[in-house]
């Protein structure tokens, strides 16, 4: 296999840059005088009609320092503030500090996170002497707080089936040659009874995107805060290219299983629904009929397939439906009422009791729920 392959990222949604609170004013023994609190320096959040997901732009705030303090004087003995200085981040982004500690998070427009403090000016409690600002390297990540996450190998139809299901504000690219969409995109789906599902489509996950292939793994992030995950599978299987092996269906099924994993063990928990799309295809009913037998086979089919495809814990999949995103509307209805009933089933709630279950998790136990609700739910649509 190729392992060299690389696509380039067209989006930057992290960045990192060292900050400096501005130094406080000099203090004025002889009269008591106080000097100005250093500026501080904010993330504040601010919707940016053109791009959600660049902070590219952020690159050039890098060395960014809050204004001085203003010195106390025998005119004004309290000296002036020194300027805060703001760097604007859209909704959904963490600050954090390089160990790690989080600063805080900007959910919406006007939210404010301070990332370095200025310095106190000189006073009585510091011998008058002037502080100088806090001082560090801190990253800056968007994080999407979406309902449901698209997330497949590439070419799969998640773009086609956003289109098909979601308003959004930006245009999805749809083609039939992989890595189409670059960065991920937000998209709301609308009831009506106006409620609102927020749901974000992903670029292609491919087999050793955790060593960097194809786009990397980085954009899963943006699933780190969903509550359920859509696992697309073209039911004709993937081949990136013909320098690369093909995958059946089942196959990239536990590929990118295992590519979740492998970025978060966490994310596998998540209640998933597997949609096998192009069900308009040559022998498409055959092969989902035999997928959908492996799945619900799985403990006898995992030890017949090389080591590398089987994931340590398997997605826990609540449902599996066949669907033609470009082809038929009533699956695609029914995807999107499906995606409502699960949401509202599996609350952030269940999400955390599994979560903190990891510990003590029992495979064998959740094998069986996997492949009970996998009877329960297997609908063909198409
Ligand atoms: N026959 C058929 N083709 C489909 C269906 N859904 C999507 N396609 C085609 O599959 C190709 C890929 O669709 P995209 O929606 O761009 O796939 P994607 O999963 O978003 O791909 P990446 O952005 O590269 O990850 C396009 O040529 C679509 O027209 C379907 O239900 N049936
Ligand atoms: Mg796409």
């Amino acid at each position: 296999m190729n392992r060299t392959l690389r696509i380039k990222h067209n989006f930057i949604d992290a960045v990192r840059l060292y900050i400096r609170g501005g130094p406080g004013g000099a203090g004025l023994p002889k009269y008591g005088g106080i000097g100005g609190q250093g500026g501080n320096v904010y993330v504040e959040g601010k919707n940016d009609p053109v791009k959600l997901y660049d902070l590219r732009s952020l690159r050039d705030l890098n060395g960014l320092r809050g204004g001085n303090g203003g010195a106390s004087s025998q005119f004004s003995l309290v000296g002036r503030n020194g300027k805060d200085a703001i760097i604007h981040a859209p909704p959904s982004t963490v600050c954090i500090t390089e160990a790690g500690t989080l600063l805080g998070e900007i959910y919406e427009e006007g939210d404010r996170v301070l990332v370095a403090r200025g310095g106190d000016g000189g006073s009585p409690t510091n011998g008058f002497m002037p502080q100088l600002g806090e001082k560090h390297h801190v990253k800056i990540i968007i994080k999407t707080i979406s309902d449901v996450s698209l997330v497949g190998f590439p070419n799969a139809g998640k773009s086609t089936l956003l289109k098909a299901i979601a308003r959004s504000r930006f245009k999805p690219r749809i083609a039939a040659y992989p890595f189409t969409t670059l960065s991920p995109l937000m998209g709301t789906l609308e009831y009506p009874d106006l409620r609102t599902i927020s749901i974000v489509d992903l670029p292609g996950l491919i087999e050793m995107a955790h060593a960097n292939r194809g786009l990397g793994h980085s954009f899963l992030r943006h699933v780190e805060r969903t509550k359920i995950l859509l696992i697309m599978i073209d039911v004709q299987g993937f081949q990136l290219d013909h320098k690369n092996p093909y995958r059946t269906p089942l196959e990239t099924f536990l590929l990118l299983n295992k590519e979740l994993e492998l970025y978060d063990p966490l994310l596998v928990y998540k209640p998933a629904m597997v949609l096998i799309n192009k069900m308009d295809t040559k022998n498409a009913t055959a092969i989902y009929d035999r997928l959908v037998h492996d799945l619900q086979n799985i403990k006898d089919v995992l030890p017949t397939l090389p080591e590398e495809m089987r994931p340590k814990q398997l997605l826990q999949v609540q449902e599996i439906a066949g669907v033609s995103a470009k082809k038929n509307e009533k699956s695609v209805a029914y995807v999107k009422d499906r995606i409502r009933v699960l949401l509202d089933l599996y609350t952030d709630e269940l999400c955390a009791e599994n979560a903190t279950d990891l510990a003590t998790v029992d495979n064998s136990k959740d094998e069986k729920l996997f492949l009970n609700k996998l009877k329960e739910h297997n609908v063909k649509l198409v």
